[in-house]
């Protein structure tokens, strides 16, 4: 559950009417996410994501996040724009905390996609790439390699293996491996970093929403491709689905020679980034937290896969 605050509908009112969007019929807290509160606003003209960033955002960086949302909108990626109150502002701060109106977008999230669904969802992640190539702001990857390491020790050898007896091992040895491999050469742009199947917004074979960029940044454009691959290219149970991986990145479009060389790598960096974020909070989240802790083991999981089948993995 993701709605940490509760807000009054006075407050809800009176925050609506800063916005040139008619008056407030309705608000309802959004259960999925983790990061933020969300709530799907109704007004008398349409709908809207109110979202009011909780303790993880550094409000320093919102510029840049919804900068990036209305460039890419403006470019004709489906992303949803920003609302901006009288005084154009693109968030204000309500009891302390900053909060913004967004476009609301149609379309669902899939658990299991089809391959031209995943096919639309490269399509939309190159179309994002080529649409954020002239935007200027900058943000550099808080969650790159020397971050996994800082993750992994706060964790401690002790922390990891409770959660698997093997997991210390496997994490010294990759961290070691992707420190002596990592392709810092390759092209860079600003990317989603985080394109998991809950963050993209489907109506049938078609992408209707990219939604949440809290962690977009510059770093390898084909960084982002391994993450999209890591995340949706597995079943639920953990088996690999050659066909969604070709769809995929027939989907993208070519890669340079060097990127192609550099997937297996990229891939094997995109598990262990989510194996650091889900270990840290698997381990540090308390009991009674609103939210549902994810498993680090999927990670591992597809880590291992990426170990054994290196090349394979990206096979057309
Ligand atoms: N622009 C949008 N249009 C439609 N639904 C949205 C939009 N933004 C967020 N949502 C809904 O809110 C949920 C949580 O949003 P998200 O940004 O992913 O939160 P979190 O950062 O906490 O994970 C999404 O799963 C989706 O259902
Ligand atoms: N995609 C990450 C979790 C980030 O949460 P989000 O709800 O903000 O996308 C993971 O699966 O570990």
């Amino acid at each position: 559950m993701a709605v940490y605050t509760t807000l009054a509908a006075l407050e809800l009112a009176t925050l609506i009417a800063h916005y040139d969007v008619g008056t407030l019929v309705s608000a309802k807290g959004i259960a999925e996410g983790v990061s933020n509160s969300n709530w799907l606003i109704e007004t008398s003209e349409a709908r809207f994501i109110l979202t009011m960033y909780e303790q993880r955002m550094d409000v320093a960086e919102l510029p840049f996040f919804l900068g990036l949302l209305d460039h890419l909108a403006a470019k004709g990626s489906p992303v949803p724009r920003t609302i901006h109150d009288g005084g154009g502002a693109a968030f204000r701060t309500v009891g302390g905390k900053a909060v913004a109106l967004i476009e609301f977008l149609p379309g669902v999230s899939v658990d299991r996609p089809t391959p031209a669904q995943a096919r639309a969802v490269g399509a939309a992640l190159a179309g994002l790439h080529r649409h954020a190539a002239d935007f200027t702001g900058e943000r550099a990857n808080s969650l790159a390699l020397p971050q996994w390491r800082e993750l992994f020790a706060d964790c401690g050898a002790d922390g990891l293996a409770s959660i698997d007896p093997a997991l210390p091992a496997t994490v010294a040895q990759e961290l070691a491996f992707l420190e002596a491999s990592w392709p810092h050469h390759l092209p860079r742009s600003v990317i989603h970093a985080d394109l998991f199947p809950d963050n993209v917004l489907l109506l049938d074979d078609r992408v209707s929403g990219l939604i949440d960029f809290y962690f977009a940044c510059r770093d390898l454009t084909a960084y982002d491709l391994a993450v999209t691959h890591s995340a949706w290219c597995f079943d639920r149970d953990g088996t690999f689905r050659a066909d969604i991986s070709a769809a995929l990145l027939a989907g993208y479009g070519p890669l340079s020679a060097d990127e192609a060389v550099a997937l297996p790598v990229l891939a094997r960096g995109a598990a262990m980034r989510f194996m650091a974020t889900r270990a840290y909070d698997w381990l540090n989240t308390p009991a009674d937290a609103l939210v549902t802790r994810k498993d680090p083991m999927d990670f591992a999981r597809r880590l291992a896969f990426y170990q054994q089948a290196g090349a394979q993995a990206f096979a057309a």
